[in-house]
């Protein structure tokens, strides 16, 4: 497969959860593209709906949930794929790495060998070839003295050694295409920016969907940025192109509530997903709305060279 070619294309996704007070339309068509090598940042604030996609995407979402619309991986519907080949997906191609690294290592096993299990489990090595191969990987993801950490249980280890450990663990199956979670969520600054850098070795030669509250981060690794707001992607572009001239509002103000750049908060807070605005959905809260922002929904519209906003003020 050449870089540049799609591996992952949604199209028209929609997701919805049936709850008591009605069903929270946590994914509102959302339309994206991840080329081969390619890092994506998907951006936006809590709610907005970026753990859903990445978990629609790995199918991993709670079995009465209602989804519409093509996850086509190498041109075939994840969506529609049988369980048993979704699983293969999942173990040989595409792996994840969560946030809240404290839960999802197993407490009672130690590093080595969860990561020795995935990869008998993926690659088919066994016994003490698995061992080395866990070995090299902590080496891989710089855990200093591997060999000896590959011994130690999940609580031996610091905040930042165990999101490698979960880096090392994801990266067993030596997949294509790597969805992290917030992986530096709760990390002091100077362990995120060794996760970061971290990111931006392990990712070469695989596509990435990078979820993140943090401007700064999704710069520093990811070539394109996606933005969500309630459920909907509103803006997408290259990542120099939407810090130097956002164009949607909402982008403008996400930027606008940065330190670095005046600490405005945007007024008001997002939408109910049972029973979101008919028009923008950002519209009760944006500054620029005019008439029909009310109650025409805003279709994706390009605003640059592979620069794409959804609002009316470009139609
Ligand atoms: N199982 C579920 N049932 C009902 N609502 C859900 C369920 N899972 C997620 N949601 C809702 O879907 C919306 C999107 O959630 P999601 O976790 O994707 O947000 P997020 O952008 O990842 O936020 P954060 O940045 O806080 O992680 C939220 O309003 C959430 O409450
Ligand atoms: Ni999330």
């Amino acid at each position: 497969m050449r870089m540049d070619d799609p591996l992952l294309c949604v199209r028209g996704l929609k997701v919805g959860f049936p709850t008591a007070d009605g069903v929270v339309k946590a994914s509102n068509i959302v339309d994206l593209t991840i080329r081969a090598g390619e890092t994506l940042a998907l951006l936006g604030e809590t709610g907005s709906g970026k753990t859903v996609l990445g978990m629609a995407i790995l199918r991993l979402l709670q079995p009465n949930t209602r989804i519409e619309g093509e996850i086509l991986y190498r041109g075939r519907d994840l969506l529609s794929l049988p369980q048993e080949e979704m699983q293969k997906v999942r173990g040989r191609e595409i792996a994840v790495v969560l946030q809240n690294s404290g839960t999802s290592l197993n407490p009672v096993l130690r590093v080595g060998d969860q990561i020795a299990e995935a990869i008998t489990l993926h690659r088919g090595l066994k016994g003490a070839e698995a061992e080395t191969a866990a070995v090299e990987l902590l080496d891989q993801v710089r855990i200093a003295d591997p060999a000896r950490m590959a011994r130690e249980y999940p609580h031996r280890f610091s905040g930042g050694m165990r999101e490698r450990a979960l880096i090392a663990l994801a990266l067993a199956c030596n997949p294509s295409f790597l969805i992290a979670d917030e992986p530096t969520r709760g990390l002091d600054a100077v362990t995120k920016r060794e996760i970061l850098n971290l990111f931006s070795e392990v990712n070469r030669g695989r596509s990435v969907l990078f979820i993140t509250h943090d401007i700064e981060a999704a710069a520093s690794l990811a070539a394109r940025v996606a933005v969500m707001y309630a459920g909907e992607i509103i803006e997408i572009g290259p990542v120099d192109a939407i810090l130097s001239s956002p164009a949607h509002p909402y982008t403008r103000g996400l930027l606008e509530s940065l330190p670095a750049r005046g600490m405005r908060p945007i007024p008001g807070s997002a939408p109910s997903l049972i029973a979101p605005p008919p028009g923008c959905r950002f519209f009760p809260r944006c500054s620029c709305a005019v008439g029909r922002c009310e109650i025409e929904h805003p279709g994706l519209v390009e605003v640059g060279p592979a620069h794409y906003a959804r609002c009316m003020l470009y139609d």
